[in-house]
């Protein structure tokens, strides 16, 4: 009999271009050494003047190749992945796993419930056999309010789910849904009837809100309400767990009559004296919820008494649903592609290939991005880098649009039987009612479950990182597994991001604390990750946690030069001179190609312009603090926080938000920081005009043969600053700098320039 043959579910392809871009950065490379070599040969004799500052250039020059070497390990090597959903259909249709969706969301000031809700309403209407998916929504707030809107959606999903399938509507966040169509499309009956609807839960959610109180009649239809009686806030509640569908029992129909998919609200217990852990804690308190002990040891492959070692709680059969694949979104990240999860399958059940994958992340991308992206993008990360870090053995974990295994959430370590057991049994039915189960299951949403026990540590997400999604991915691929990045035509999640200047700083400051840490942990990726990991990915990884040591050299190269050109003290070579070459080469190889890859990325010119500015600012605020914090913290001295990013904005905000005006709004030492340093660098500028014009000695001609390329550094850094140096003098409207700032910054670089003029 002929053999049958064998179909990939997925497949792999290398990147375009590959050998051309190595071409390309082996000469850049040589460019490099040749400024190392121009450096190291011309530092002025001891007693010279200038002797310091030079080597400081050159440690700075060092620095910044360095990295330069590490962002290549991205570029090196992408590859690209491609999924056969029909195979996987037509192989796997009546046996495919169960999925659970984990929604996490903290505070519905900064949180909206409607928007927590639209999101709930995108996954529960995934392409998906319903009674295999089951949707976790934690609310670390325990907001009666977003149960209030939890409570409509699942009333409203009996609508919802039947009309995106009828129509294959795309994507099945009902607000994005709306939003995206024209008034032309919105002529039939039946889309009116779903907006009514639509609008109609919107409205009762929004007077709930806003109100501040669910009114008594709706307490009184629902008892589940009954659970805030003993509420006193959101940093101190018990548990509250309510099933609003179970896809176990006949009676949860759509309108249609047919079933709908599991629904859960949980709130783990808050206790002010238990520290709770973010949402590395929220994770856990669901990943646990959801499983027993039995199944741990199963996984492990341990005899359950062996876990009194392990000293995990053993806890009583208390699944609902227990599923083998876990999808983790953040309350803002819809579902804009319904096939995600068949897309996810394809590299789990891979019959040849899927055995070493922990899990499959997909971009984050962002629905209320203006078109020239005024605060940056993850644009470059998402379209090259982590292609790059797929082609040495997987993307970070970057915390939402992630499917996982659960088993290796266990910290089950890769083996070569480790295919994914699809035939769980579904967690039987028990002989207790709804109430009885969500009682028992409160119980274990307690404020203590994790302590003293391997929760956050060989168990679950791991604890006591501001990134824990990143640490989390490490340790998986640390025990062997790969991971996979998964970019379909159309965008599997959208979510919302940052709309001021500060809310971008204060969450890269998170995102580069958080990445730090892990490089002095004791996972970082040099001393754990060296010989678990591909020698690539381990430079793809320090990438990101040497993001904030990165600001003193950008400190140094953005004000010292300057200052050098207020004194006179040329720190380039002349023009004339053969080492110009390569610092010309260098510096204009870079940024066409770094142009180029973000316009290819699918950027906009002016979008790359800002991309720079937000560079610097990233790079000179964020990153400092993150870095002294980090320190701060590795001496004891300091804890860690996460400070939630708002995903909302007021109207006046938003204006300007469209606009693309930079908000820079309130004062913070991370505005201080970048305005002094603007305006030393237009002082700086200032000074140079003075001096040509007023000072003929020199000559225009000498100044700019020897002092070109800092005059190129100082003018870019200006022109860079414009919109800052608008928000300083010119803005009226509440965007501007806050004019304490201003003043503080204006006078303190105004004094620094005038001393280093005089010294
Ligand atoms: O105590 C907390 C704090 C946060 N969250 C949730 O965590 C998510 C991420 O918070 P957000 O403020 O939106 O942070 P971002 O910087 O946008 O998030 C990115 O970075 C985080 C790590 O810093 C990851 O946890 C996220 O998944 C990742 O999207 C949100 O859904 C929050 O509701 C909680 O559940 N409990
Ligand atoms: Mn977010």
């Amino acid at each position: 009999m002929e053999k049958l043959k064998y179909e990939p579910l997925f497949e792999t392809k290398k990147g375009k271009g590959r050998i051309l871009y190595r071409l390309f950065a082996t000469s850049l490379f040589c460019g490099i050494i040749l400024i190392w070599i121009y450096r190291l040969c011309n530092i002025p004799n001891s007693g010279e003047n200038g002797r310091y500052v030079w080597i400081g250039m050159l440690g700075a020059e060092l620095w910044f190749s360095f990295y330069w070497f590490l962002t290549q390990s991205v570029r090196w090597n992408r590859i690209y992945r491609h999924t056969y959903r029909d195979r996987l259909l037509m192989r796997y249709e009546n046996e495919l796993p169960r999925v659970d969706v984990f929604v996490c969301t903290a505070d519905p000031a900064i949180e909206p419930p409607i928007m927590v809700i639209n999101t709930v309403l995108s996954v529960l209407a995934y392409n998906y056999p319903p009674e295999k998916l089951s949707v976790y929504l934690s609310d670390d707030a325990g907001s009666e309010h977003t149960f209030y809107a939890l409570l409509e959606a699942s009333r409203f999903a009996k609508h919802w789910l039947p009309y995106c399938k009828k129509f294959n509507v795309e994507p099945r966040s009902p607000a994005a849904y709306f939003a995206s169509l024209s008034v032309s499309d919105q002529s039939d009956a039946d889309f009116s009837e779903m907006k009514r609807l639509y609008e109609e839960m919107a409205n009762k959610i929004d007077v709930v809100c806003k109100a501040g109180t669910v009114s008594d009649q709706a307490k009184l239809e629902y008892k589940g309400f009954s659970k805030w009686n003993s509420y006193s806030s959101k940093k101190n509640h018990a548990a509250i767990l309510q099933i609003l569908n179970d896809s176990r029992d006949e009676e949860t129909k759509d309108i249609d009559g047919v079933r709908l998919p599991t629904l859960v609200y949980v709130a783990r217990e808050k206790h002010p004296e238990h520290f709770h852990n973010f949402k590395a804690g929220a994770m856990n308190a669901l990943v646990s919820l959801v499983s027993v002990a039995l199944h741990i040891s199963e996984i492990l492959n341990k005899p359950v008494d062996d876990f009194v070692d392990y000293n995990v709680q053993l806890r009583v059969s208390s699944e609902i649903s227990n599923a083998p694949v876990i999808l983790n979104v953040d309350c803002d990240m819809y579902s804009n592609n319904s096939n995600a999860i068949q897309d996810a399958l394809c590299f789990f059940m891979d019959e040849e290939r899927s055995r070493e994958i922990a899990f499959v992340q997909f971009p984050q991308s962002f629905g209320n991005a203006t078109k020239n992206e005024v605060y940056g993008s993850l644009r470059v990360i998402d379209e090259v880098e982590f292609h790059g870090a797929d082609g040495y053995g997987g993307p970070l974990y970057t915390g939402t649009g992630c499917f996982h295994r659960r088993d290796t959430l266990y910290g089950r370590e890769y083996s070569t039987e480790a295919r994914i057991d699809l035939k769980r049994a579904c967690p039987e039915k028990m002989e207790e009612n709804v109430h009885e189960l969500e009682e028992r299951l409160e119980r274990l949403a307690s404020s203590t479950y994790d302590q003293n026990t391997q929760w956050g540590n060989e168990i679950g997400l791991k604890y006591g990182c501001p990134v824990e999604d990143v640490l989390t991915g490490l340790t998986i691929k640390c025990k062997g597994w790969k991971s996979v990045y998964y970019r379909p035509e159309r965008n599997a999640f959208v979510g919302v991001t940052a709309t001021t200047l500060d809310q971008i700083l204060v969450q890269h400051k998170r995102w580069s604390e958080g990445d730090l840490m892990i490089l002095f942990s004791k996972y970082s990726p040099v001393w754990y990750g060296l010989g678990k990991l591909n020698p690539g990915l381990v430079l793809g990884y320090l990438i990101y946690c040497l993001w904030s040591p990165n600001c003193w050299a950008t400190l140094y190269y953005s004000i010292v030069p300057s200052f050098c050109l207020l004194k006179g003290i040329p720190l380039f070579p002349q023009v004339s001179s053969k080492w110009f070459l390569p610092f010309a080469y260098v510096i204009i190889a870079e940024l066409i190609y770094s142009f180029a890859e973000f316009l290819w990325s699918g950027g906009t010119i002016l979008g790359w312009w800002n991309e720079q500015r937000i560079w610097l600012y990233k790079r000179t605020s964020s990153y400092m603090f993150a870095f002294l914090d980090t320190m701060l913290k590795l001496f004891g001295s300091s804890n860690t926080t996460f400070i939630v990013t708002p995903k909302v904005t007021n109207d006046d905000v938003l204006l300007r938000y469209k606009q693309e005006k930079m908000e820079f709004g309130s004062a913070s030492p991370l505005l201080t920081i970048l305005s002094i340093l603007a305006m030393i660098n237009l002082f700086c500028l200032m000074g140079l005009v003075k001096k040509l014009i007023f000072t003929s000695e020199l000559g225009l001609e000498y100044i700019f043969e020897t002092m070109a390329l800092q005059i190129l550094l100082c003018g870019i850094l200006v022109f860079v600053n414009l919109p800052l140096y608008n928000a300083l003098f010119f803005r009226q409207d509440k965007g501007k700098i806050p004019s304490s700032t201003a003043f503080q910054s204006i006078a303190f670089a105004l004094s620094v320039c005038t001393c280093i003029a005089y010294m």
